[in-house]
């Protein structure tokens, strides 16, 4: 039963984003990445309303890699997915467990490579060629900070990366929408947080320079419209 209104902003700027980039085209079997959160729960059912709408065919399915290897009740992701009439895989693996026992020093990047390449080797195996993320511009524009700043490097997220390693394409379909967008969206729909919770916390660097662009913000309101006219200039051209 679907039982979503999603913003007109959402509907666009996926829209946009999808187009721009080729991301999905005819038949393509779609995994979405679902943490459980406000962004890849929006993502899932913005790919879900693109499905309705649009002339391309594309199936979609969703798929959660549970860090807590299996400590996690899946019964509410599921219970979202049915509603969108998308199939669900819970897989456990215990990342946090790996983290801990190797006294991981950057435990979030290791989480995010770990399920990235959970992801992946599934989406190969399962004949998926496109991996759908909810990264959004504010993380690309973060990202694009942290590298500049601290790696001295013009680099961030891509609207759409190739895997050769697993012949399979990530996809990011919010990349053209600051958070901001997404927070308000989530809370209009009254969408709750389902996912596990971290035991490791934020990624400390990421955040405070979050909070430096939100300062940055409050000077220049199109600051995050700004940063994204540049990229698809620069980084993103196709
Ligand atoms: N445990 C997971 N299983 C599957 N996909 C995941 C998982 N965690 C994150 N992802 C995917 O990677 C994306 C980026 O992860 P990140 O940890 O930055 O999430 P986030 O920005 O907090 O987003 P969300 O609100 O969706 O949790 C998510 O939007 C989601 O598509």
């Amino acid at each position: 039963m679907w039982m979503f209104d999603l913003p007109e902003k959402i509907k666009r700027g996926v829209g946009e984003a999808v187009c721009a980039y080729s991301m999905i085209e005819e038949g393509d079997n779609v995994l979405v990445g679902l943490s459980g959160g406000k962004d890849s729960s929006l993502l899932l059912i913005a790919l879900k309303h693109l499905q309705r709408v649009s002339p391309i065919r594309f199936n979609i399915e969703a798929m959660i890699v549970d860090p807590t290897g299996g400590q996690f009740d899946p019964a509410g992701l599921k219970e979202f997915c049915e509603s969108l009439d998308v199939p669900f895989t819970h897989y456990a693996y215990p990342i946090f467990e790996i983290i801990k026992i190797r006294r991981e020093k950057s435990p979030c990047s290791f989480c995010a490579n770990m399920r990235r390449g959970i992801l992946s080797g599934i989406a190969k195996d399962r004949g998926f060629r496109k991996i759908a993320l909810g990264h959004h511009l504010t993380d690309a524009t973060v990202t694009l900070m942290l590298n500049i700043f601290f790696s001295g490097r013009l680099h961030t997220l891509q609207p759409k990366t190739w895997q050769s390693r697993t012949q399979t394409w990530v996809i990011r379909p919010l990349i053209f929408l600051p958070e901001e967008t997404l927070i308000s969206a989530a809370s209009e729909m009254d969408l709750p947080e389902r996912g596990p919770k971290c035991p490791y916390g934020d990624d400390t660097k990421r955040k405070r320079i979050n909070e430096i662009l939100k300062n940055i913000l409050e000077e220049a309101p199109q600051g995050e419209y700004s940063t994204l006219r540049a990229l698809r200039k620069t980084l993103w051209a196709t």
